[in-house]
Protein backbone atom coordinates (compact mmCIF):
# COMPACT_ATOMS: atom_id res chain seq x y z
CA UNK A 1 0.00 0.00 0.00
CA UNK A 2 0.80 3.39 0.12
CA UNK A 3 4.57 4.71 1.42
CA UNK A 4 4.29 7.53 3.50
CA UNK A 5 7.50 9.01 4.70
CA UNK A 6 7.42 7.62 7.94
CA UNK A 7 9.54 8.09 10.61
CA UNK A 8 11.76 4.97 11.62
CA UNK A 9 10.10 2.47 13.32
CA UNK A 10 9.58 2.82 16.78
CA UNK A 11 9.65 0.19 19.33
CA UNK A 12 6.72 -0.85 21.45
CA UNK A 13 9.14 -1.23 24.54
CA UNK A 14 11.12 1.21 26.57
CA UNK A 15 13.92 0.00 29.09
CA UNK A 16 11.52 -3.51 28.87
CA UNK A 17 8.65 -1.86 29.83
CA UNK A 18 5.64 -1.99 27.08
CA UNK A 19 4.94 1.69 26.15
CA UNK A 20 1.18 2.69 27.21
CA UNK A 21 -0.31 4.94 24.48
CA UNK A 22 -3.98 4.98 25.72
CA UNK A 23 -5.21 4.81 29.36
CA UNK A 24 -8.82 4.93 29.77
CA UNK A 25 -9.23 5.06 33.64
CA UNK A 26 -12.67 4.44 35.19
CA UNK A 27 -14.88 6.47 32.23
CA UNK A 28 -18.32 7.42 32.01
CA UNK A 29 -20.22 9.30 28.91
CA UNK A 30 -23.31 10.73 29.46
CA UNK A 31 -25.58 11.49 26.62
CA UNK A 32 -27.92 14.58 27.18
CA UNK A 33 -30.73 14.75 24.54
CA UNK A 34 -32.77 17.86 24.76
CA UNK A 35 -36.55 17.48 24.24
CA UNK A 36 -39.64 19.46 24.67
CA UNK A 37 -41.29 19.16 28.08
CA UNK A 38 -44.33 16.68 27.66
CA UNK A 39 -47.76 18.28 27.73
CA UNK A 40 -49.71 20.77 25.23
CA UNK A 41 -47.62 23.02 23.08
CA UNK A 42 -50.72 26.07 22.46
CA UNK A 43 -49.33 29.45 23.66
CA UNK A 44 -51.71 29.73 26.63
CA UNK A 45 -50.45 26.06 27.75
CA UNK A 46 -47.21 27.88 27.52
CA UNK A 47 -48.11 31.09 29.17
CA UNK A 48 -49.21 28.18 31.96
CA UNK A 49 -46.02 26.54 31.85
CA UNK A 50 -44.17 30.10 32.16
CA UNK A 51 -45.86 31.14 35.15
CA UNK A 52 -45.95 28.19 37.33
CA UNK A 53 -41.74 28.19 36.86
CA UNK A 54 -41.84 25.27 35.02
CA UNK A 55 -39.27 24.04 32.01
CA UNK A 56 -40.14 24.07 28.48
CA UNK A 57 -37.49 21.40 27.37
CA UNK A 58 -36.98 18.44 29.31
CA UNK A 59 -33.09 16.59 29.49
CA UNK A 60 -33.16 13.31 29.23
CA UNK A 61 -30.05 11.25 29.77
CA UNK A 62 -28.05 8.10 28.38
CA UNK A 63 -25.68 6.97 30.50
CA UNK A 64 -24.04 5.08 27.28
CA UNK A 65 -20.30 4.30 29.20
CA UNK A 66 -20.14 3.51 32.95
CA UNK A 67 -16.92 2.97 34.34
CA UNK A 68 -14.80 1.72 32.06
CA UNK A 69 -11.17 0.96 32.65
CA UNK A 70 -8.21 -0.38 29.89
CA UNK A 71 -4.95 0.42 29.17
CA UNK A 72 -4.04 0.18 25.90
CA UNK A 73 0.54 -0.53 24.51
CA UNK A 74 2.00 0.42 21.42
CA UNK A 75 1.72 -2.50 18.87
CA UNK A 76 -1.29 -4.05 19.62
CA UNK A 77 -4.77 -3.82 17.29
CA UNK A 78 -7.64 -4.14 19.95
CA UNK A 79 -10.70 -5.20 18.94
CA UNK A 80 -13.48 -3.74 20.28
CA UNK A 81 -16.70 -5.70 20.25
CA UNK A 82 -20.14 -6.12 21.71
CA UNK A 83 -24.21 -6.02 20.92
CA UNK A 84 -25.81 -3.37 19.36
CA UNK A 85 -26.05 -0.18 21.63
CA UNK A 86 -22.99 -1.60 24.22
CA UNK A 87 -21.00 1.34 23.76
CA UNK A 88 -18.24 0.54 21.40
CA UNK A 89 -18.88 3.72 19.28
CA UNK A 90 -18.85 5.30 22.56
CA UNK A 91 -15.51 5.01 24.01
CA UNK A 92 -13.77 5.04 20.41
CA UNK A 93 -15.37 8.54 20.08
CA UNK A 94 -14.29 9.35 23.45
CA UNK A 95 -10.73 8.06 22.97
CA UNK A 96 -10.78 9.93 19.44
CA UNK A 97 -11.65 13.69 21.94
CA UNK A 98 -14.67 14.00 20.41
CA UNK A 99 -16.92 13.33 23.48
CA UNK A 100 -16.29 15.04 26.85
CA UNK A 101 -16.49 12.34 29.73
CA UNK A 102 -18.74 12.71 32.40
CA UNK A 103 -15.90 11.24 35.06
CA UNK A 104 -12.73 9.47 34.78
CA UNK A 105 -9.74 10.00 32.81
CA UNK A 106 -8.51 9.40 29.58
CA UNK A 107 -4.64 9.68 28.13
CA UNK A 108 -3.45 9.17 25.13
CA UNK A 109 0.06 9.82 23.41
CA UNK A 110 -0.22 11.51 20.69
CA UNK A 111 -3.58 12.35 19.34
CA UNK A 112 -5.65 9.51 18.31
CA UNK A 113 -7.20 9.10 14.87
CA UNK A 114 -10.72 8.23 14.18
CA UNK A 115 -11.15 6.83 10.70
CA UNK A 116 -13.03 9.26 8.25
CA UNK A 117 -13.43 12.00 10.71
CA UNK A 118 -10.10 13.71 10.85
CA UNK A 119 -9.92 13.35 7.34
CA UNK A 120 -12.81 16.14 6.80
CA UNK A 121 -13.86 15.50 3.41
CA UNK A 122 -16.25 17.35 1.47
CA UNK A 123 -18.86 15.44 -0.91
CA UNK A 124 -18.92 18.72 -3.41
CA UNK A 125 -15.02 18.04 -4.30
CA UNK A 126 -13.33 15.45 -6.18
CA UNK A 127 -12.24 12.04 -4.66
CA UNK A 128 -8.72 13.45 -5.39
CA UNK A 129 -9.04 16.98 -3.97
CA UNK A 130 -10.42 15.17 -0.94
CA UNK A 131 -7.31 13.01 -1.02
CA UNK A 132 -5.39 16.49 -0.83
CA UNK A 133 -7.41 17.82 1.59
CA UNK A 134 -7.36 14.87 3.76
CA UNK A 135 -3.65 14.41 3.86
CA UNK A 136 -2.91 18.20 4.15
CA UNK A 137 -5.01 17.78 7.45
CA UNK A 138 -2.65 15.14 8.75
CA UNK A 139 -0.28 17.17 8.67
CA UNK A 140 1.66 16.25 4.97
CA UNK A 141 3.01 18.64 2.87
CA UNK A 142 2.21 19.54 -0.85
CA UNK A 143 4.86 17.47 -1.98
CA UNK A 144 4.03 14.40 -0.24
CA UNK A 145 0.55 15.11 -1.49
CA UNK A 146 1.23 14.85 -5.04
CA UNK A 147 3.24 11.58 -4.91
CA UNK A 148 0.67 9.89 -2.58
CA UNK A 149 -2.46 10.84 -3.77
CA UNK A 150 -2.19 8.32 -7.34
CA UNK A 151 -1.20 5.33 -4.47
CA UNK A 152 -4.41 6.33 -2.35
CA UNK A 153 -6.77 6.71 -5.14
CA UNK A 154 -5.53 3.36 -6.18
CA UNK A 155 -5.33 1.37 -2.79
CA UNK A 156 -9.11 2.65 -2.52
CA UNK A 157 -10.28 1.35 -5.66
CA UNK A 158 -12.64 3.78 -6.47
CA UNK A 159 -11.59 3.99 -10.24
CA UNK A 160 -12.41 0.32 -11.09
CA UNK A 161 -15.45 1.07 -12.86
CA UNK A 162 -14.10 4.45 -14.33
CA UNK A 163 -12.89 7.94 -13.58
CA UNK A 164 -14.66 7.97 -10.42
CA UNK A 165 -11.78 10.34 -8.55
CA UNK A 166 -12.46 13.12 -10.95
CA UNK A 167 -16.27 13.29 -9.97
CA UNK A 168 -17.48 14.92 -6.81
CA UNK A 169 -18.11 12.34 -3.38
CA UNK A 170 -21.53 12.47 -4.06
CA UNK A 171 -21.21 10.60 -6.81
CA UNK A 172 -20.19 7.96 -4.78
CA UNK A 173 -22.10 5.20 -3.17
CA UNK A 174 -20.68 4.63 0.44
CA UNK A 175 -19.21 1.61 0.48
CA UNK A 176 -16.97 3.95 -2.20
CA UNK A 177 -16.66 6.70 0.26
CA UNK A 178 -16.06 4.73 3.10
CA UNK A 179 -12.81 2.60 1.15
CA UNK A 180 -11.57 6.36 0.18
CA UNK A 181 -11.67 7.60 3.59
CA UNK A 182 -9.88 4.72 4.97
CA UNK A 183 -7.35 4.85 1.93
CA UNK A 184 -6.44 8.51 2.97
CA UNK A 185 -6.29 8.05 7.09
CA UNK A 186 -4.32 4.47 6.61
CA UNK A 187 -1.39 6.78 4.20
CA UNK A 188 -0.03 8.04 7.55
CA UNK A 189 1.08 6.52 10.37
CA UNK A 190 -0.93 6.73 13.22
CA UNK A 191 0.03 7.04 16.97
CA UNK A 192 -3.52 5.84 17.55
CA UNK A 193 -5.57 4.87 14.51
CA UNK A 194 -9.62 3.89 15.74
CA UNK A 195 -11.23 2.20 12.85
CA UNK A 196 -15.02 2.39 13.56
CA UNK A 197 -16.48 -0.77 10.99
CA UNK A 198 -14.64 0.52 8.52
CA UNK A 199 -13.38 -2.78 7.62
CA UNK A 200 -16.99 -4.18 7.10
CA UNK A 201 -17.47 -2.07 4.03
CA UNK A 202 -16.33 -2.63 1.27
CA UNK A 203 -15.58 -6.01 -0.82
CA UNK A 204 -13.82 -8.71 -0.05
CA UNK A 205 -10.95 -7.89 -2.01
CA UNK A 206 -10.93 -4.22 -0.52
CA UNK A 207 -11.43 -5.80 3.31
CA UNK A 208 -8.48 -7.91 2.79
CA UNK A 209 -6.23 -5.10 1.65
CA UNK A 210 -7.18 -3.27 4.59
CA UNK A 211 -7.16 -5.85 6.97
CA UNK A 212 -3.21 -6.10 5.43
CA UNK A 213 -2.87 -2.22 6.03
CA UNK A 214 -4.23 -2.75 9.72
CA UNK A 215 -1.33 -5.49 10.30
CA UNK A 216 1.12 -3.36 8.87
CA UNK A 217 0.17 0.16 11.17
CA UNK A 218 0.46 -1.88 13.80
CA UNK A 219 4.17 -3.45 13.08
CA UNK A 220 4.90 0.49 12.46
CA UNK A 221 4.11 0.35 16.20
CA UNK A 222 1.09 2.36 16.40
CA UNK A 223 -2.15 1.55 18.42
CA UNK A 224 -5.12 0.24 16.42
CA UNK A 225 -8.37 -0.24 17.67
CA UNK A 226 -11.25 -1.79 15.43
CA UNK A 227 -14.99 -1.76 16.23
CA UNK A 228 -16.61 -4.73 13.87
CA UNK A 229 -19.58 -7.14 13.92
CA UNK A 230 -17.35 -8.94 11.97
CA UNK A 231 -15.64 -11.09 14.44
CA UNK A 232 -13.52 -12.76 11.20
CA UNK A 233 -12.03 -9.41 10.59
CA UNK A 234 -11.41 -8.92 14.74
CA UNK A 235 -9.70 -12.67 14.82
CA UNK A 236 -7.30 -11.74 11.79
CA UNK A 237 -6.64 -8.41 13.04
CA UNK A 238 -6.42 -8.09 16.78
CA UNK A 239 -4.81 -10.26 19.09
CA UNK A 240 -6.80 -8.44 22.22
CA UNK A 241 -10.15 -8.06 22.65
CA UNK A 242 -11.95 -5.94 24.75
CA UNK A 243 -16.03 -6.72 24.90
CA UNK A 244 -18.61 -3.93 26.67
CA UNK A 245 -22.43 -5.14 27.29
CA UNK A 246 -24.92 -2.17 28.66
CA UNK A 247 -21.89 0.37 28.86
CA UNK A 248 -19.88 -1.99 30.89
CA UNK A 249 -16.51 -3.96 29.98
CA UNK A 250 -17.51 -8.04 30.48
CA UNK A 251 -13.68 -9.10 29.36
CA UNK A 252 -10.62 -7.88 28.06
CA UNK A 253 -7.59 -10.31 26.93
CA UNK A 254 -6.69 -12.52 23.91
CA UNK A 255 -9.07 -12.38 21.49
CA UNK A 256 -8.93 -16.26 21.18
CA UNK A 257 -10.49 -16.09 25.31
CA UNK A 258 -12.70 -13.50 24.58
CA UNK A 259 -14.42 -13.92 21.45
CA UNK A 260 -15.31 -17.79 22.21
CA UNK A 261 -17.36 -15.94 25.69
CA UNK A 262 -18.96 -13.61 23.54
CA UNK A 263 -20.08 -16.00 21.03
CA UNK A 264 -21.56 -17.86 23.66
CA UNK A 265 -23.53 -14.93 25.17
CA UNK A 266 -24.78 -14.05 21.73
CA UNK A 267 -26.28 -17.58 21.31
CA UNK A 268 -27.41 -17.17 24.24
CA UNK A 269 -25.57 -20.63 26.03
N1 LIG B 1 -25.87 10.89 19.97
C1 LIG B 1 -26.46 10.14 20.90
N2 LIG B 1 -27.39 10.67 21.71
C2 LIG B 1 -27.98 9.92 22.66
N3 LIG B 1 -27.71 8.63 22.88
C3 LIG B 1 -26.79 8.05 22.11
C4 LIG B 1 -26.12 8.76 21.07
N4 LIG B 1 -25.26 7.92 20.46
C5 LIG B 1 -25.38 6.73 21.08
N5 LIG B 1 -26.30 6.81 22.08
C6 LIG B 1 -26.70 5.73 23.00
O1 LIG B 1 -25.53 5.29 23.69
C7 LIG B 1 -25.53 3.88 23.83
C8 LIG B 1 -24.26 3.32 23.19
O2 LIG B 1 -24.30 3.55 21.79
P1 LIG B 1 -23.07 3.23 20.82
O3 LIG B 1 -23.40 3.79 19.48
O4 LIG B 1 -21.80 3.64 21.46
O5 LIG B 1 -23.12 1.63 20.79
P2 LIG B 1 -22.40 0.60 19.80
O6 LIG B 1 -21.92 -0.53 20.67
O7 LIG B 1 -21.38 1.29 18.98
O8 LIG B 1 -23.65 0.12 18.93
P3 LIG B 1 -23.74 -0.52 17.46
O9 LIG B 1 -23.07 -1.86 17.53
O10 LIG B 1 -25.21 -0.64 17.25
O11 LIG B 1 -23.08 0.42 16.49
C9 LIG B 1 -26.82 3.38 23.18
O12 LIG B 1 -27.77 3.23 24.22
C10 LIG B 1 -27.23 4.50 22.26
O13 LIG B 1 -28.63 4.56 22.13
Amino acid sequence: MVETPRETVASTTLGGERIPTVIVDDVHVVYKIHGRASGSSSPVAGLRRMLSGQPATQVKTVHAIKGISFTAYRGEAIGLIGTNGSGKSTILRAVAGLLPVQQGHIYTLGQPSLLGVNAALMNTLSGERNVALGCLAMGMSPEQVRQLTPEIIEFSGIDQRGEFSTLPMSTYSSGMAARLRFSIAAAKKHDVLLIDEALATGDARFRKRSEARVKQLRAEAGTVFLVSHSIGSIRDTCERSIWLEGGVLKMDGPTDEVVPEYEKFVNGK
